[in-house]
């Protein structure tokens, strides 16, 4: 099954957290951006570009529901919020979801060259727009998560370390 699952915005560190925490607990990461991009055939970019955004919220739904079958570490993409039918999918589990939570100067910051350019929003939206989005979604990543690990300080190894942390403590009292 799956062992934690990492939500946040863009540029949290979903991707990067996840792969330290499954190389540390020996469990295979599964990100469902690149799941998106094994279902669709073509980049991110292109999907946006050619199908349109609400046919990448599809092919989440898609790729997170499959996920729940598979074992180890979910790193999520950051509009995985946005679907009513998946907020009620992590709601409903009983999975720990961890909240990576960045504010938005340390995500602009971090969200630069290639980083920006793999992110249909982030040049859509530009700083003003993605800083808007960022204070839509915060309180449904809020609501959902069992633990929010502010990533402005750490690095990935120390985030990832907090959540192995709250992972053994969590298992001792169930
Ligand atoms: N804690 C951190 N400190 C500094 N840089 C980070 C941290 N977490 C991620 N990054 C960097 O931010 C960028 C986006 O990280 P990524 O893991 O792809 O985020 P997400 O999957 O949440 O969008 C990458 O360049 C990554 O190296
Ligand atoms: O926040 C979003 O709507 C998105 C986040 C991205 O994933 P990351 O959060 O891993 O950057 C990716 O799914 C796509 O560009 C849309
Ligand atoms: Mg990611």
């Amino acid at each position: 099954m799956l062992t934690a699952i990492l939500i946040g915005f863009m540029g949290t560190g979903k991707t990067t957290v996840g792969n330290v925490l499954a190389i540390n607990t020996q469990q295979q990461q599964i990100d469902l951006d690149d799941e998106i991009v094994s279902a669709a055939g073509k980049s991110i970019k292109q999907v946006f570009a050619e199908d349109g955004e609400a046919a990448f919220r599809q092919l989440e739904t898609t790729v997170l529901k499959t996920a729940f079958k598979r074992n180890g570490i979910l790193s999520t993409g950051g509009g995985v919020i946005e679907s009513e039918t998946n907020r009620a999918v992590l709601e409903a589990t009983e999975i720990p979801i961890i909240f990576l939570k960045t504010l938005p100067t340390v995500i602009l910051e971090r969200l630069t060259g290639e980083d920006a350019a793999v992110r249909p929003l982030v040049g859509q939206l530009g700083p003003a727009g993605l800083t808007r989005l960022w204070k839509k979604r915060e309180p449904l990543y809020e609501r959902i998560s069992d633990l929010t690990i502010l990533t402005d300080e750490l690095t990935p190894e120390e985030v990832s370390e907090r959540i192995e942390t709250f992972l053994v403590q969590k298992s001792a009292v169930n």
